[in-house]
């Protein structure tokens, strides 16, 4: 399998390559340049496998020779050995049609580690065979650094820096990256939000010199592997609700489009979704794209569902890529136009091709937490702000009665604990495995959000480690 860049003049990459690159050297996304395809029969033959088998199905094609099947299988139950529940990502049901399937129990309690606790070993075993020390720069608004830093912390040729929000994320989930006191990790708040973050990770790859320097990569779902590895509880859900024989829809709480892009993939490879739900907080821009065409920047407004506080979402570009039948040079001037003018009309008909698989709902503050009480008083489940904002959208979207709904249940309540006792009244504990994350030491560097502090604190500590 190949990959190409969504702005079409980079160069094609095996599954490797873009996997080490992670943003393609023209500024697009890479994106595998067909969808693999499963039969209503390869799809039946996934059920009762186990998750990290689902995984070898799922995963295979996207991989091609990068890996024998054996190795990937080798990968694959280790990176899902880390789990603290055995379906990996368990369905719970709510009530007759309403599921949640809870992607966090992974090592750092978010959706975030399926594909992070692959993509370190995927990087571990690409450089096993190269003479190479990779940089990974990453930005987060919370979970992804937590996960990443976790798969990565103290692997030899790889140093992560890892920018957030200056007081934007919540005290667990910054604590979670601050005390992981490992040579190789190096924690940046920047004084700006999560968009800043984001756009100064993609100025640093758009730099050349420095990216051929440093050997960057990326860990954010720009890269194609995370977005690969999410596909598979699409897969590994559906099978046991149904598919394919039964269709089924799902809502996804959603910032940078990439969770939903997985959905969307798995939809492209012949599984029966019936509708994706992108569920967003206030900082509505994808609602407002999908349901006006007004894809447009507006204030980030900080919410109680952080991690979700995204104004630019990078894989919607994805979406449009193939919405604009792959015309990477169209794409191209595209996103240039929105770089200018923070501002994409979509026309009527690439909504109406969207609006076949996607249907979308912005969430406030005061329906996140009735979605929370509802949860907790009619289900006994409690769930974090951000699977609420997707409960939220579940029970608001009209589909047939007769479809099963999933709501995806990103991160584990005791990441966001204040908002969740404050929503439903209870306080949720922190699990065993993050025991003792208030006593340890914290280590990070604050730096305003410009290019050149950023380059300059990488630079030195990547010379000083080398
Ligand atoms: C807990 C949680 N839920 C939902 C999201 C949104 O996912 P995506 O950015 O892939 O749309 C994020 C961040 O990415 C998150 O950390
Ligand atoms: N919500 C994310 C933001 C980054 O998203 P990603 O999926 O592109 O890594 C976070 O918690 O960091």
């Amino acid at each position: 399998m190949r990959y190409i860049s969504t702005r079409g003049s980079a160069r094609a990459l095996d599954f490797e390559g873009a996997t080490l690159a992670g943003l393609a050297s023209d500024g697009g996304l890479y994106v595998p340049e067909r969808w693999p395809e499963f039969s209503r029969d390869q799809i039946a033959a996934m059920e009762g496998l186990s998750y990290a088998e689902t995984a070898v199905h799922v995963l295979r094609p996207f991989v091609g020779d990068a890996l024998s099947e054996e190795d990937l299988r080798g990968l694959c139950e280790a990176a899902y050995g880390r789990f603290s529940h055995a379906a990996v990502t368990p369905l719970k049901q709510l009530d007759h049609r309403h599921w949640l399937l809870e992607l966090f129990h992974g090592p750092t309690l978010a959706f975030k580690d399926v594909a992070l606790q692959l993509l370190g070993l995927l990087f571990e075993k690409f450089l096993a065979q190269h003479d190479t020390h990779l940089t990974v720069i990453g930005a987060t608004s919370g979970d992804t650094g937590s996960a990443a830093i976790d798969a990565l912390a103290g692997r030899e040729k790889v140093d992560i820096f890892m920018l957030h929000p200056k007081g934007r994320v919540s005290e667990v989930q910054r604590r979670q990256m601050t005390t992981v006191l490992a040579p190789n990790v190096h924690n940046i708040a920047i004084e700006g939000n999560f968009d800043d973050a984001q756009r100064l990770v993609k100025s640093i790859f758009g730099d050349a010199q420095f990216a051929d320097r440093f050997h960057l990569s990326a860990v954010n779902s720009i890269n194609w592997a995370r977005l690969a590895a999410q596909i598979v509880y699409y897969f590994y859900a559906a099978v046991r609700l149904g598919a394919p024989h039964r269709p089924v829809a799902f809502s996804v709480p959603t910032g940078n489009f990439g969770d939903v892009f997985a959905g969307y993939a798995a939809a492209k490879m012949g599984l029966p979704v019936a509708k994706l739900i992108v569920a967003t907080n206030v900082n509505d821009i994808l609602h407002r794209a999908l349901s006006e065409g007004d894809y447009s920047v507006g204030e980030l407004v900080p919410t109680a569902a952080p991690s979700m506080d995204i104004q630019v979402s990078s894989n919607f570009e994805r979406l449009l890529f193939d919405l604009y039948d792959r015309d990477g040079d169209q794409m191209a001037s595209l996103m240039r136009q929105f770089d200018a003018e923070r501002h994409i009309a979509i026309p009527e008909a690439t909504r109406d091709k969207i609006g076949a698989l996607f249907t979308s709902t912005r969430i406030d503050a005061d329906a996140m937490a009735l979605a929370m009480r509802k949860a907790a008083e009619h289900a006994g489940e409690i769930i974090d702000p951000h699977t609420a904002i997707g409960f939220a959208a579940a029970m608001e979207t009209q589909l047939d009665p007769h479809i099963p709904v999933v709501t995806l249940a990103t991160a584990h309540p005791a990441k966001f604990r204040e908002a969740v006792e404050r929503a439903t009244g209870q306080r949720p504990l922190l699990p065993q495995r993050v025991a003792g994350l208030f006593e340890r030491e914290e280590r990070y560097e604050t730096l305003p959000a410009e290019l050149q502090a950023i380059e300059g604190f990488v630079a030195e500590r990547a010379q000083a480690r080398a």
